[in-house]
Protein backbone atom coordinates (compact mmCIF):
# COMPACT_ATOMS: atom_id res chain seq x y z
CA UNK A 1 0.00 0.00 0.00
CA UNK A 2 1.74 3.19 -1.15
CA UNK A 3 0.35 6.72 -1.29
CA UNK A 4 0.11 9.05 -4.33
CA UNK A 5 0.02 12.89 -4.26
CA UNK A 6 -2.31 14.21 -1.63
CA UNK A 7 -3.70 17.39 -0.10
CA UNK A 8 -3.57 17.84 3.66
CA UNK A 9 -5.99 20.12 5.49
CA UNK A 10 -5.44 20.53 9.21
CA UNK A 11 -8.43 20.97 11.51
CA UNK A 12 -7.32 23.02 14.50
CA UNK A 13 -8.09 21.79 17.99
CA UNK A 14 -10.92 23.69 19.70
CA UNK A 15 -12.73 23.26 23.04
CA UNK A 16 -9.81 21.18 24.33
CA UNK A 17 -9.71 18.78 21.38
CA UNK A 18 -6.54 17.81 19.48
CA UNK A 19 -5.86 19.01 15.92
CA UNK A 20 -6.02 16.41 13.15
CA UNK A 21 -5.47 16.17 9.42
CA UNK A 22 -7.85 15.48 6.56
CA UNK A 23 -5.97 13.84 3.67
CA UNK A 24 -7.45 13.99 0.17
CA UNK A 25 -6.01 11.95 -2.68
CA UNK A 26 -5.83 8.41 -3.99
CA UNK A 27 -4.38 5.20 -2.57
CA UNK A 28 -4.44 6.68 0.92
CA UNK A 29 -5.11 3.52 2.89
CA UNK A 30 -1.38 3.03 3.41
CA UNK A 31 -1.65 5.97 5.83
CA UNK A 32 -3.92 4.01 8.15
CA UNK A 33 -1.37 2.12 10.31
CA UNK A 34 0.55 5.38 10.89
CA UNK A 35 -2.64 7.03 12.13
CA UNK A 36 -3.65 4.08 14.28
CA UNK A 37 -0.23 4.12 15.92
CA UNK A 38 1.68 1.61 17.95
CA UNK A 39 -0.27 1.91 21.23
CA UNK A 40 -3.24 0.09 19.74
CA UNK A 41 -3.39 -3.67 19.72
CA UNK A 42 -6.94 -4.06 18.38
CA UNK A 43 -8.69 -2.29 15.51
CA UNK A 44 -12.40 -2.54 14.67
CA UNK A 45 -13.36 -1.69 11.08
CA UNK A 46 -17.02 -0.60 10.97
CA UNK A 47 -18.43 -0.65 7.43
CA UNK A 48 -21.84 -0.80 5.73
CA UNK A 49 -23.14 -3.86 3.92
CA UNK A 50 -22.49 -2.14 0.55
CA UNK A 51 -18.77 -2.03 1.37
CA UNK A 52 -18.39 -5.60 2.65
CA UNK A 53 -15.45 -6.26 0.35
CA UNK A 54 -13.66 -3.00 1.25
CA UNK A 55 -14.21 -3.70 4.95
CA UNK A 56 -12.69 -7.16 4.65
CA UNK A 57 -9.70 -5.91 2.60
CA UNK A 58 -9.02 -3.27 5.24
CA UNK A 59 -9.35 -5.78 8.05
CA UNK A 60 -6.94 -8.19 6.33
CA UNK A 61 -4.40 -5.39 5.63
CA UNK A 62 -4.50 -4.31 9.27
CA UNK A 63 -4.10 -7.91 10.42
CA UNK A 64 -1.06 -8.17 8.11
CA UNK A 65 0.28 -5.02 9.79
CA UNK A 66 0.16 -6.84 13.13
CA UNK A 67 -3.13 -5.66 14.67
CA UNK A 68 -5.89 -7.89 16.01
CA UNK A 69 -8.41 -6.61 13.48
CA UNK A 70 -12.14 -7.28 13.39
CA UNK A 71 -14.68 -6.13 10.80
CA UNK A 72 -18.16 -5.17 11.99
CA UNK A 73 -20.79 -4.99 9.26
CA UNK A 74 -23.54 -2.38 9.64
CA UNK A 75 -26.80 -1.90 7.72
CA UNK A 76 -26.60 0.55 4.81
CA UNK A 77 -27.45 4.23 5.16
CA UNK A 78 -29.73 5.63 7.87
CA UNK A 79 -30.70 2.17 9.16
CA UNK A 80 -27.31 2.05 10.88
CA UNK A 81 -27.93 5.19 12.95
CA UNK A 82 -29.94 3.50 15.70
CA UNK A 83 -29.43 2.61 19.35
CA UNK A 84 -29.79 -1.08 18.40
CA UNK A 85 -26.92 -0.94 15.91
CA UNK A 86 -24.77 0.98 18.41
CA UNK A 87 -25.49 -1.75 21.00
CA UNK A 88 -24.52 -4.41 18.44
CA UNK A 89 -21.17 -2.65 17.97
CA UNK A 90 -20.61 -2.32 21.75
CA UNK A 91 -21.16 -6.08 22.01
CA UNK A 92 -18.59 -6.77 19.27
CA UNK A 93 -16.07 -4.50 21.02
CA UNK A 94 -16.73 -6.11 24.39
CA UNK A 95 -16.33 -9.60 22.98
CA UNK A 96 -13.01 -8.69 21.36
CA UNK A 97 -11.62 -7.18 24.59
CA UNK A 98 -11.39 -3.67 23.13
CA UNK A 99 -9.47 -1.35 25.50
CA UNK A 100 -8.91 2.39 25.76
CA UNK A 101 -5.79 2.27 23.60
CA UNK A 102 -7.55 0.43 20.75
CA UNK A 103 -8.91 2.17 17.66
CA UNK A 104 -12.15 2.22 15.63
CA UNK A 105 -12.07 2.83 11.88
CA UNK A 106 -15.34 3.94 10.23
CA UNK A 107 -15.30 3.31 6.49
CA UNK A 108 -18.40 4.35 4.57
CA UNK A 109 -20.78 7.24 4.02
CA UNK A 110 -21.92 9.82 6.54
CA UNK A 111 -24.32 7.42 8.22
CA UNK A 112 -21.47 4.98 8.89
CA UNK A 113 -19.02 7.60 10.17
CA UNK A 114 -21.74 9.19 12.37
CA UNK A 115 -22.39 5.77 13.94
CA UNK A 116 -18.72 4.73 14.14
CA UNK A 117 -17.82 8.05 15.77
CA UNK A 118 -20.69 7.68 18.23
CA UNK A 119 -19.58 4.15 19.16
CA UNK A 120 -16.03 5.50 19.63
CA UNK A 121 -17.33 8.38 21.78
CA UNK A 122 -19.29 6.07 24.05
CA UNK A 123 -17.12 2.95 24.33
CA UNK A 124 -15.18 3.19 27.62
CA UNK A 125 -16.23 6.89 27.55
CA UNK A 126 -14.15 7.57 24.46
CA UNK A 127 -11.59 5.80 22.29
CA UNK A 128 -9.69 7.04 19.25
CA UNK A 129 -11.32 6.70 15.85
CA UNK A 130 -10.40 7.34 12.25
CA UNK A 131 -12.84 8.26 9.48
CA UNK A 132 -12.49 6.85 5.98
CA UNK A 133 -15.40 8.52 4.14
CA UNK A 134 -16.43 6.87 0.88
CA UNK A 135 -19.18 9.25 -0.28
CA UNK A 136 -18.95 12.86 -1.45
CA UNK A 137 -21.10 13.92 1.49
CA UNK A 138 -18.96 12.00 3.94
CA UNK A 139 -15.76 13.59 2.63
CA UNK A 140 -16.93 17.19 2.50
CA UNK A 141 -19.01 17.21 5.65
CA UNK A 142 -19.89 14.22 7.84
CA UNK A 143 -16.41 12.80 8.50
CA UNK A 144 -14.93 16.17 9.44
CA UNK A 145 -15.74 17.97 12.67
CA UNK A 146 -16.53 15.30 15.22
CA UNK A 147 -20.34 15.56 15.29
CA UNK A 148 -21.30 11.94 15.88
CA UNK A 149 -24.71 10.49 16.61
CA UNK A 150 -27.79 8.42 16.00
CA UNK A 151 -31.49 9.07 15.36
CA UNK A 152 -34.39 8.35 17.72
CA UNK A 153 -38.08 7.84 16.98
CA UNK A 154 -38.57 11.56 17.69
CA UNK A 155 -36.05 12.85 15.22
CA UNK A 156 -32.73 13.04 13.46
CA UNK A 157 -29.39 13.03 15.32
CA UNK A 158 -31.09 13.58 18.66
CA UNK A 159 -28.51 11.52 20.58
CA UNK A 160 -24.81 12.06 20.05
CA UNK A 161 -21.50 13.48 21.16
CA UNK A 162 -18.80 15.80 19.91
CA UNK A 163 -15.88 13.41 19.44
CA UNK A 164 -13.41 14.39 16.71
CA UNK A 165 -11.57 11.70 14.77
CA UNK A 166 -7.79 11.29 14.98
CA UNK A 167 -7.62 11.65 11.21
CA UNK A 168 -9.72 11.56 8.04
CA UNK A 169 -8.70 9.78 4.83
CA UNK A 170 -10.63 10.88 1.72
CA UNK A 171 -9.66 8.42 -0.99
CA UNK A 172 -11.24 9.84 -4.14
CA UNK A 173 -11.12 6.42 -5.84
CA UNK A 174 -13.97 5.33 -3.53
CA UNK A 175 -16.32 7.67 -5.39
CA UNK A 176 -16.11 5.62 -8.59
CA UNK A 177 -18.53 3.01 -7.20
CA UNK A 178 -20.98 5.49 -5.69
CA UNK A 179 -24.47 5.46 -7.30
CA UNK A 180 -25.20 8.79 -9.02
CA UNK A 181 -28.14 9.41 -6.66
CA UNK A 182 -25.75 9.35 -3.70
CA UNK A 183 -23.07 11.33 -5.52
CA UNK A 184 -25.57 14.11 -6.26
CA UNK A 185 -26.85 14.09 -2.68
CA UNK A 186 -23.34 15.09 -1.58
CA UNK A 187 -23.42 18.07 -3.94
CA UNK A 188 -26.06 19.65 -1.70
CA UNK A 189 -23.54 20.04 1.14
CA UNK A 190 -20.92 21.29 -1.35
CA UNK A 191 -23.39 23.92 -2.60
CA UNK A 192 -24.21 24.74 1.03
CA UNK A 193 -20.52 25.52 1.61
CA UNK A 194 -20.69 27.75 -1.47
CA UNK A 195 -23.63 29.78 -0.20
CA UNK A 196 -22.46 30.17 3.39
CA UNK A 197 -18.76 30.81 2.81
CA UNK A 198 -17.11 30.17 -0.57
CA UNK A 199 -19.01 31.43 -3.66
CA UNK A 200 -16.21 30.13 -5.95
CA UNK A 201 -17.78 26.72 -5.33
CA UNK A 202 -21.05 27.93 -6.87
CA UNK A 203 -19.22 29.26 -9.93
CA UNK A 204 -17.46 25.91 -10.45
CA UNK A 205 -20.76 24.03 -10.31
CA UNK A 206 -22.59 26.56 -12.51
CA UNK A 207 -19.85 26.40 -15.15
CA UNK A 208 -20.71 22.77 -15.92
CA UNK A 209 -23.47 21.24 -13.77
CA UNK A 210 -23.43 17.95 -15.70
CA UNK A 211 -19.71 17.50 -14.98
CA UNK A 212 -20.28 18.28 -11.30
CA UNK A 213 -22.52 15.19 -11.12
CA UNK A 214 -19.67 12.73 -11.76
CA UNK A 215 -16.35 11.91 -10.14
CA UNK A 216 -14.70 12.36 -13.57
CA UNK A 217 -15.70 16.05 -13.68
CA UNK A 218 -12.73 18.45 -14.06
CA UNK A 219 -13.44 20.21 -10.76
CA UNK A 220 -14.19 17.23 -8.50
CA UNK A 221 -11.06 17.49 -6.35
CA UNK A 222 -11.30 21.29 -6.12
CA UNK A 223 -14.97 21.19 -5.09
CA UNK A 224 -14.21 18.62 -2.42
CA UNK A 225 -11.14 20.46 -1.13
CA UNK A 226 -12.85 23.85 -1.03
CA UNK A 227 -15.80 22.41 0.88
CA UNK A 228 -13.54 20.64 3.38
CA UNK A 229 -11.65 23.92 3.94
CA UNK A 230 -14.92 25.66 4.78
CA UNK A 231 -15.88 22.94 7.23
CA UNK A 232 -12.38 22.68 8.74
CA UNK A 233 -12.24 26.42 9.34
CA UNK A 234 -15.61 26.46 11.11
CA UNK A 235 -15.22 23.37 13.29
CA UNK A 236 -11.59 24.26 14.04
CA UNK A 237 -12.79 27.36 15.85
CA UNK A 238 -16.11 26.13 17.29
CA UNK A 239 -16.18 22.38 17.86
CA UNK A 240 -19.18 22.38 20.19
CA UNK A 241 -21.44 24.72 18.21
CA UNK A 242 -21.29 27.56 20.70
CA UNK A 243 -21.83 30.02 17.84
CA UNK A 244 -20.15 30.03 14.42
CA UNK A 245 -20.71 26.29 13.80
CA UNK A 246 -24.45 26.88 13.53
CA UNK A 247 -23.89 28.18 9.98
CA UNK A 248 -23.20 24.59 8.85
CA UNK A 249 -26.84 23.92 9.68
CA UNK A 250 -27.99 26.10 6.76
CA UNK A 251 -31.07 24.38 5.26
CA UNK A 252 -31.06 21.68 7.92
CA UNK A 253 -33.97 22.78 10.12
CA UNK A 254 -36.50 21.84 7.47
CA UNK A 255 -34.28 19.09 5.98
CA UNK A 256 -34.24 17.01 9.15
CA UNK A 257 -38.04 17.31 9.43
CA UNK A 258 -38.41 16.11 5.83
CA UNK A 259 -36.07 13.17 6.44
CA UNK A 260 -38.05 12.09 9.49
CA UNK A 261 -41.34 12.55 7.65
CA UNK A 262 -40.04 10.34 4.83
CA UNK A 263 -38.87 7.71 7.34
CA UNK A 264 -35.32 8.34 6.10
CA UNK A 265 -36.09 7.15 2.58
CA UNK A 266 -34.91 10.51 1.28
CA UNK A 267 -31.15 11.03 1.21
CA UNK A 268 -29.89 13.72 3.58
CA UNK A 269 -28.51 15.87 0.74
CA UNK A 270 -31.83 15.83 -1.12
CA UNK A 271 -33.62 17.09 1.99
CA UNK A 272 -30.93 19.72 2.59
CA UNK A 273 -31.47 20.94 -0.97
CA UNK A 274 -35.17 21.65 -0.32
CA UNK A 275 -34.26 23.04 3.10
CA UNK A 276 -31.84 25.56 1.59
CA UNK A 277 -34.44 26.81 -0.90
CA UNK A 278 -36.81 27.23 2.06
CA UNK A 279 -34.15 29.10 4.08
CA UNK A 280 -33.39 31.34 1.10
CA UNK A 281 -37.08 32.19 0.71
CA UNK A 282 -37.31 32.87 4.44
CA UNK A 283 -34.35 35.23 4.15
CA UNK A 284 -35.94 36.97 1.19
CA UNK A 285 -39.33 37.30 2.91
CA UNK A 286 -37.65 38.64 6.05
CA UNK A 287 -36.10 41.36 3.88
CA UNK A 288 -32.58 40.09 4.48
CA UNK A 289 -31.63 38.34 1.24
CA UNK A 290 -31.58 39.88 -2.24
CA UNK A 291 -33.69 38.32 -5.00
CA UNK A 292 -30.72 37.29 -7.17
CA UNK A 293 -29.06 35.23 -4.42
CA UNK A 294 -32.37 33.70 -3.37
CA UNK A 295 -33.16 32.69 -6.97
CA UNK A 296 -29.64 31.32 -7.43
CA UNK A 297 -30.42 28.59 -4.88
CA UNK A 298 -33.19 27.03 -6.94
CA UNK A 299 -31.21 27.39 -10.16
CA UNK A 300 -27.95 25.79 -9.03
CA UNK A 301 -29.58 22.99 -7.04
CA UNK A 302 -31.94 22.08 -9.90
CA UNK A 303 -29.09 22.21 -12.40
CA UNK A 304 -27.38 19.24 -10.72
CA UNK A 305 -30.65 17.33 -10.31
CA UNK A 306 -31.43 18.02 -6.65
CA UNK A 307 -35.06 18.48 -5.53
CA UNK A 308 -36.31 21.97 -4.68
CA UNK A 309 -39.92 21.20 -3.67
CA UNK A 310 -41.70 18.98 -1.16
CA UNK A 311 -45.29 17.76 -0.61
CA UNK A 312 -47.38 20.78 0.34
CA UNK A 313 -49.82 18.88 2.57
CA UNK A 314 -47.21 17.96 5.20
CA UNK A 315 -46.53 21.42 6.67
CA UNK A 316 -48.17 20.93 10.13
CA UNK A 317 -46.09 17.78 10.73
CA UNK A 318 -42.89 19.44 9.51
CA UNK A 319 -43.49 22.45 11.77
CA UNK A 320 -44.02 20.17 14.79
CA UNK A 321 -40.75 18.28 14.10
CA UNK A 322 -38.79 21.51 13.57
CA UNK A 323 -39.59 22.49 17.16
CA UNK A 324 -37.15 19.82 18.46
CA UNK A 325 -34.35 21.06 16.19
CA UNK A 326 -31.17 21.49 18.22
CA UNK A 327 -30.99 25.17 17.40
CA UNK A 328 -34.35 25.85 19.10
CA UNK A 329 -34.25 27.56 22.48
CA UNK A 330 -37.37 26.98 24.56
CA UNK A 331 -40.30 27.74 22.27
CA UNK A 332 -38.14 29.83 19.96
CA UNK A 333 -37.46 28.41 16.50
CA UNK A 334 -34.11 29.52 15.08
CA UNK A 335 -33.02 29.33 11.43
CA UNK A 336 -29.78 30.02 9.63
CA UNK A 337 -30.49 32.49 6.83
CA UNK A 338 -28.30 34.60 4.57
CA UNK A 339 -27.97 38.37 4.80
CA UNK A 340 -26.26 38.11 1.41
CA UNK A 341 -23.96 35.70 -0.39
CA UNK A 342 -21.55 34.13 2.13
CA UNK A 343 -23.10 36.17 4.96
CA UNK A 344 -24.89 33.60 7.14
CA UNK A 345 -26.74 34.75 10.24
CA UNK A 346 -29.40 33.57 12.67
CA UNK A 347 -33.10 34.40 12.29
CA UNK A 348 -34.81 33.94 15.65
CA UNK A 349 -38.50 33.32 16.20
CA UNK A 350 -39.79 34.23 12.74
CA UNK A 351 -43.45 35.15 12.48
CA UNK A 352 -45.51 32.01 11.66
CA UNK A 353 -46.90 33.87 8.62
CA UNK A 354 -43.35 34.24 7.28
CA UNK A 355 -42.72 30.53 7.70
CA UNK A 356 -45.95 29.75 5.89
CA UNK A 357 -45.07 32.09 3.04
CA UNK A 358 -41.61 30.51 2.67
CA UNK A 359 -43.24 27.09 2.75
CA UNK A 360 -45.61 28.10 -0.07
CA UNK A 361 -42.52 28.66 -2.26
CA UNK A 362 -41.31 25.06 -1.85
CA UNK A 363 -44.70 23.31 -1.71
CA UNK A 364 -45.25 20.90 -4.58
N1 LIG B 1 -21.65 14.45 11.37
C1 LIG B 1 -21.83 15.42 10.50
O1 LIG B 1 -21.28 16.53 10.63
C2 LIG B 1 -22.69 15.18 9.30
C3 LIG B 1 -22.65 16.08 8.24
C4 LIG B 1 -23.45 15.83 7.13
C5 LIG B 1 -24.25 14.68 7.09
N2 LIG B 1 -24.23 13.81 8.13
C6 LIG B 1 -25.00 12.56 8.08
O2 LIG B 1 -24.51 11.78 6.99
C7 LIG B 1 -25.55 10.89 6.57
C8 LIG B 1 -25.62 10.89 5.06
O3 LIG B 1 -24.39 10.44 4.55
P1 LIG B 1 -24.23 9.95 3.04
O4 LIG B 1 -24.91 10.89 2.13
O5 LIG B 1 -22.80 9.67 2.87
O6 LIG B 1 -25.11 8.66 2.97
P2 LIG B 1 -24.95 7.17 3.55
O7 LIG B 1 -23.90 7.04 4.55
O8 LIG B 1 -26.33 6.79 3.94
O9 LIG B 1 -24.50 6.37 2.25
C9 LIG B 1 -25.37 6.25 1.16
C10 LIG B 1 -25.35 4.82 0.59
O10 LIG B 1 -24.14 4.61 -0.12
C11 LIG B 1 -23.49 3.42 0.32
N3 LIG B 1 -22.07 3.67 0.05
C12 LIG B 1 -21.20 4.39 0.79
N4 LIG B 1 -20.04 4.52 0.14
C13 LIG B 1 -20.17 3.86 -1.03
C14 LIG B 1 -19.31 3.67 -2.14
N5 LIG B 1 -18.09 4.21 -2.19
N6 LIG B 1 -19.77 2.93 -3.18
C15 LIG B 1 -21.03 2.42 -3.17
N7 LIG B 1 -21.90 2.60 -2.15
C16 LIG B 1 -21.47 3.31 -1.10
C17 LIG B 1 -23.92 3.29 1.75
O11 LIG B 1 -23.78 1.98 2.23
C18 LIG B 1 -25.39 3.74 1.67
O12 LIG B 1 -26.20 2.69 1.24
C19 LIG B 1 -26.81 11.37 7.23
O13 LIG B 1 -27.12 10.51 8.28
C20 LIG B 1 -26.46 12.74 7.75
O14 LIG B 1 -27.22 13.09 8.87
C21 LIG B 1 -23.47 14.04 9.23
O1 LIG C 1 -21.17 19.87 11.27
C1 LIG C 1 -22.16 20.53 11.54
O2 LIG C 1 -22.21 21.24 12.54
C2 LIG C 1 -23.36 20.49 10.69
O3 LIG C 1 -24.39 21.03 11.05
C3 LIG C 1 -23.22 19.79 9.38
C4 LIG C 1 -24.52 19.24 8.83
O4 LIG C 1 -24.35 19.14 7.42
C5 LIG C 1 -24.86 17.85 9.34
O5 LIG C 1 -25.95 17.32 8.63
C6 LIG C 1 -25.03 17.67 10.83
O6 LIG C 1 -25.10 16.30 11.15
C7 LIG C 1 -26.29 18.30 11.35
O7 LIG C 1 -26.17 18.32 12.71
P1 LIG C 1 -27.36 18.53 13.74
O8 LIG C 1 -26.67 19.02 14.95
O9 LIG C 1 -28.32 19.52 13.14
O10 LIG C 1 -28.00 17.21 13.92
ZN1 LIG D 1 -25.91 17.99 6.57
Amino acid sequence: MTSDAQTRITVDGSAGSDPYDVLIGRRLLGELPGLIGTSARRVAVLHPEALAETGEVLRADLADSGYEAIAVQLPNAEESKTAEVAAYCWKALGQSGFTRTDVIVGVGGGATTDLAGFVAATWLRGVRWIAVPTTVLGMVDAAVGGKTGINTAEGKNLVGAFHPPAGVLCDLAALDSLPVHDYVSGLAEIIKAGFIADPAILELVERDPAAARTPEGPHTAELIERSIRVKAHVVGSDLKEAGLREILNYGHTLAHAIEKNERYNWRHGAAVSVGMVFAAELGRIAGRLDDATADRHRAVLESVGLPVTYRGDQWPKLLETMKVDKKSRGDLLRFIVLDGLARPAVLEGPDPAMLLAAHAEIAA
